[in-house]
């Protein structure tokens, strides 16, 4: 069977620092992704992502190489820590600019906005303004924007970071919901055990710019190791 996310030995090299990533991970499933500060989880997502190009090495998306392709063409959404939110723009238009930059919509764009808001349980904010909203209502906004890209791969990049416990179970729990509901592979840096051992179907550890990890969260060492 074809891994959804293959990288063969990438590597990057930045600053004094050498990067060499080699893991494949069957989809569609959640993922996350650990390791100690400065291990290289941004750094691997950026690497998947193509904010940055490797040295060497290949990566592959559901079969099909993306080494070289422009960041906007691969077939993810990235989610930021802020969410990348427009906080002069209302939550329709935010969520619409996961399908037109230009906010050029057609009938059938609207009914999946408002579809995708109602998936989130916003129905009914399309008007509000996103910098009104909560901390766990922007996440909403940003989980509905992904949601209409229909991108396969969602990478979270310590999305719910800034959320308080309460909050970041509620935000895992509709991630779940969402991922199974769609067979989204979602990638996530973690820094978070119960989050790792609740959501995650495979976890990935990284250490010095390599993977030293990659199997079921409940036999993997790194639980004692980094959350003890
Ligand atoms: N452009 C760059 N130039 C030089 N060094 C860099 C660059 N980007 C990252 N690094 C270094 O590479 C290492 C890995 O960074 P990265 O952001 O991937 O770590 P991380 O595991 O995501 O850390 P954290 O959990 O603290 O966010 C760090 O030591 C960082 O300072």
């Amino acid at each position: 069977m074809t891994p959804a996310l293959r990288l063969e030995h990438v590597t990057a090299h930045l600053g004094a620092r050498t990067f060499d990533y080699d893991l494949a991970l069957e989809g569609p499933q959640i993922v996350a992704i650990t390791g100690a500060s400065g291990s290289g989880k941004s750094t691997l997502f950026h690497l998947i992502a193509g904010f940055q190009e490797p040295s060497g090495g290949s990566i592959s998306m559901n079969g099909a190489e993306v080494t070289g392709i422009a960041p906007g063409k691969r077939p993810l959404t990235y989610i930021f820590q802020d969410h990348n939110l427009f906080a002069h723009l209302d939550v329709q238009k935010n969520v619409a600019l996961g399908i037109s930059p230009t906010l050029t919509l057609s009938a059938g764009d609207s009914d999946a906005i408002s579809r995708a808001l109602t998936d989130v349980g916003l129905s009914g904010f399309e008007k509000r303004m996103t910098q009104a909203l909560s901390g766990g209502e922007k996440q909403r906004v940003a989980f509905a924007r992904a949601l209409v890209r229909r991108r396969p791969f969602l990478l979270l990049d310590e999305a719910f970071a800034s959320l308080d416990e309460e909050l970041r179970h509620q935000m895992g729990d509709l991630l779940t919901r969402l991922q199974r509901q769609n067979a989204m592979m979602v990638l996530m840096i973690s820094h978070d055990r119960r989050e790792v051992v609740r959501i995650a179907d495979q976890v990935v550890e990284i250490d010095d710019g390599r993977v030293v990890y990659c199997g079921n969260p409940t036999s993997w060492a790194g639980l004692g190791k980094y959350f003890a």
